[in-house]
């Protein structure tokens, strides 16, 4: 617990800056101070051997560090070591949890509310805090600019905006708030990366070497390379969403692409150029950048030069170069190194270690047991990485147009009225819902208001997640549908502002949640005999939206995953894995929910006049269109028919 005595104090430097920042700050200052004083670079005059001089400024600089730091914060040189836990209470902003009980007793309404408010950026699953703030906008007293968040980091800020705008197609608007972003993101990396120089405390992830290491070793080792390692993480750190657990992926490339697209838009082919390249240092084979280049070679002339910012190409190289050491550190020296990029380039990695870099490998690569189900898969995330148990993460499982055919079902399906409509949201008022099961796809494709290939898309996609999943979790014990759905949720126009609740409510999927007792009921209403569930997305053209996994406090969040076109989220229905949805605040986010069982008995079951079977065991390819509407409507010379004209009926099933 924290004591409320330190906590009270007021912020010492003036607003934005919380109390963690000024920490921030004095070390930032202290270390530029001492680089000045103690600087590594001896020249040519530099007496005595290389040793000695190196050590010699070693010395100095951890003693000017430790001085710097306590005269700064007027505490003794030990006193600016915050714990392990300490820091990362402040990195969830705990303390604004109680600094807004304190202010609030002491009739401080605005300092309460910010508090809250900064509080809650970093804790959005925080229930408790949502129904504060609700009370807190309703509160006569209160205005809006009340809402700040003192601990706001610049280049969320900016990025957001940048995207919105880039989304809207204002791409003038987009360039100037994505370049701050930029700006912005780089600098908090590098205050990150000087944080890794402050003394290092239990940090829990690292095994303890029982051996005694040499000096060389030790310098290198234990503390060197750990401040490679942290410098290196500091890109996860930026590219994490106050509130968030992971980051965005290719953070500081996807600025480039962004970047380079706005500026060809609006017309500044130089800049747009300048990004192309500098996106390429990070992907140097990426095919449709190259293209672009070419394009711009054309347009621009063969003698213009198309070079990287000077920002980004010192960021590779300086990336590169600490990830060489840190590599050979692994192979030579032992460790881990968790790799937090996905540009690093294939050589640079030490053979031995390139299947525990990336979680990036073929499925096959995973299993022993089942046969490997279809080829090009990848795990993006295991149980490890999220956190937790039976949960994965794999990718590439549909492709592009497979998404866009999907889609166009939902919209076809949409217009066909009939019954299938979106309605509200049944978990909120600022969003409506789409829900098309498969069957009723099926139906609608006899009935020639949707295209039958879509259709039967939906059948073939939900197979293959199921035949992924099966091999995955169960191999050799089979897993029955036992319901799918395709789901399409819409942020409603004009309903999004000040919203406070989520887009799916954090449940679990097979038992009733209890946060309180810390039980799951599996009793009804919940689907007991659910065993698996998973969720194939097809798009991410939307914002918000985030699946996350929680503890069964249904409030502490220990993974999330990102939407994208062909993602398939799977994980065990059960208490382990509590989940919800982000609230979707823009666009439309559309997914394939899965559930499967163990149990024959709750399969779901497609009904034809040769009996009912199982949709899973039924031959996709075998249901026939039932008229000739289904497939005139678009379709192409030489397509094949099936010559199967038996009836079929459908049953929903929940
Ligand atoms: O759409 C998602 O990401 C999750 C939905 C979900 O958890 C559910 O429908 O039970
Ligand atoms: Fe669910």
């Amino acid at each position: 617990a924290i004591s409320p005595l330190s906590l009270a104090r007021p912020p010492p430097a003036a607003p934005p800056a919380g109390p963690y920042a000024g920490l921030r700050a004095a070390r930032r200052a202290c270390r530029a101070a001492c680089r000045r004083e103690a600087a590594f670079l001896g020249g040519p005059g530099a007496a005595g051997p290389w040793e000695a001089a190196l050590f010699g400024r070693v010395l100095q600089r951890a003693d000017c560090l430790q001085h710097c730091l306590g005269l700064r914060l007027g505490v003794a040189p030990s006193a600016h070591r915050a714990s392990h836990a300490v820091r990362r209470d402040f990195e969830q902003r705990e303390p604004y949890n109680y600094l807004q009980v304190a202010f609030f007793q002491l009739k401080k309404l605005d300092r309460a509310v910010s508090a809250a408010h900064t509080f809650f950026v970093a804790n959005p699953q925080h229930l408790q805090m949502r129904e504060d703030i609700e009370k807190y906008r309703r509160m006569s007293g209160v205005k809006s600019d009340n809402f700040r968040d003192l601990e706001a980091t610049p280049h969320w800020e900016a990025y957001e905006a940048g995207v919105q705008h880039y989304h809207a197609d204002e791409y003038l608007r987009a360039v100037a708030r994505l370049e701050e972003s930029l700006t912005e993101a780089l600098a908090a990396l590098e205050e990150c990366r000087a944080l890794c120089e402050g003394p290092w405390e239990d940090e829990e992830e690292e095994e303890e070497e029982e051996m005694q290491p040499g000096l060389y070793e030790a310098i290198a080792g234990t503390h060197y390379i750990q401040v490679l390692k942290c410098r290196q993480q500091c890109v996860l750190e930026i590219a994490t969403k106050p509130g968030r657990v992971s980051a965005t992926e290719d953070f500081i490339p996807s600025h480039l692409d962004l970047l380079q697209f706005a500026y060809d838009q609006v017309g500044n082919q130089a800049l747009a150029a300048e990004c192309a390249a500098s996106y390429l240092l990070f992907y140097p084979t990426d095919e449709p950048m190259l293209e672009k280049m070419k394009e711009y070679r054309t347009e621009l002339g063969e003698d213009t030069a198309f070079t990287a910012r000077e920002s980004i190409q010192h960021y590779v190289q300086r990336s590169l170069m600490e990830k060489k050491l840190i590599y050979y550190a692994v192979e030579h020296l032992g460790g881990t190194f968790n790799d937090p990029d996905l540009w690093t380039p294939d050589e640079l990695i030490p053979e031995n270690l390139k299947e525990k870099h990336s979680l990036l490998m073929p499925i096959r690569a995973c299993f022993s047991t089942g046969p490997l189900p279809f080829e090009g898969i990848a795990v993006t995330m295991d149980s490890r990485r999220m956190n937790g148990t039976q949960r994965v993460v794999f990718d590439r499982v549909l492709t592009e147009s497979e998404c866009k055919d999907l889609l166009r079902l939902t919209k076809a399906a949409g217009e066909a009225g009939d019954g299938y409509r979106a309605r509200r949201s049944p978990h909120t008022p600022h969003e409506r819902f789409e829900g098309l099961t498969v069957l009723r796809a099926v139906q609608l494709a006899q009935n020639g208001d949707v295209d039958w290939r879509d259709a039967k898309l939906l059948l073939q996609a939900s197979e293959k997640s199921r035949k992924i999943i099966e091999s995955y979790f169960t191999p050799g014990k089979k897993l029955h549908f036992s319901f799918t759905h395709l789901v399409c949720r819409t942020a409603v126009d004009e309903e999004q502002e000040g919203r406070m609740d989520l887009s799916h409510p954090v449940h679990a999927d097979n038992c009733l949640l209890d946060p309180e007792g810390q039980e799951c009921w599996r009793e009804p209403p919940a689907y007991v005999y659910r065993d698996y569930s998973g969720i194939l997305y097809l798009n991410d053209d939307f914002q918000g939206g985030g699946l996350f996994f929680t503890e069964m406090d249904t409030v502490t969040v220990t993974a999330e995953v990102h939407p994208k076109c062909g993602r398939l989220v799977a994980f065990s229905s059960g208490k382990e894995n509590p989940h919800g949805v982000w609230a979707v605040s823009r666009g439309r986010r559309c997914a394939i929910a899965l559930w499967y069982t163990h149990s024959q008995e709750h399969a779901e079951q497609v009904k034809d006049d040769a009996g009912e079977m199982d949709i899973s065991t039924s031959e996709v390819d075998q249901i026939p269109p039932r008229n000739a509407r289904a497939t005139s409507r678009r379709q192409k010379p030489g397509s094949d028919r099936t010559q199967h004209p038996k009836e079929l009926r459908v049953r929903d099933e929940f």
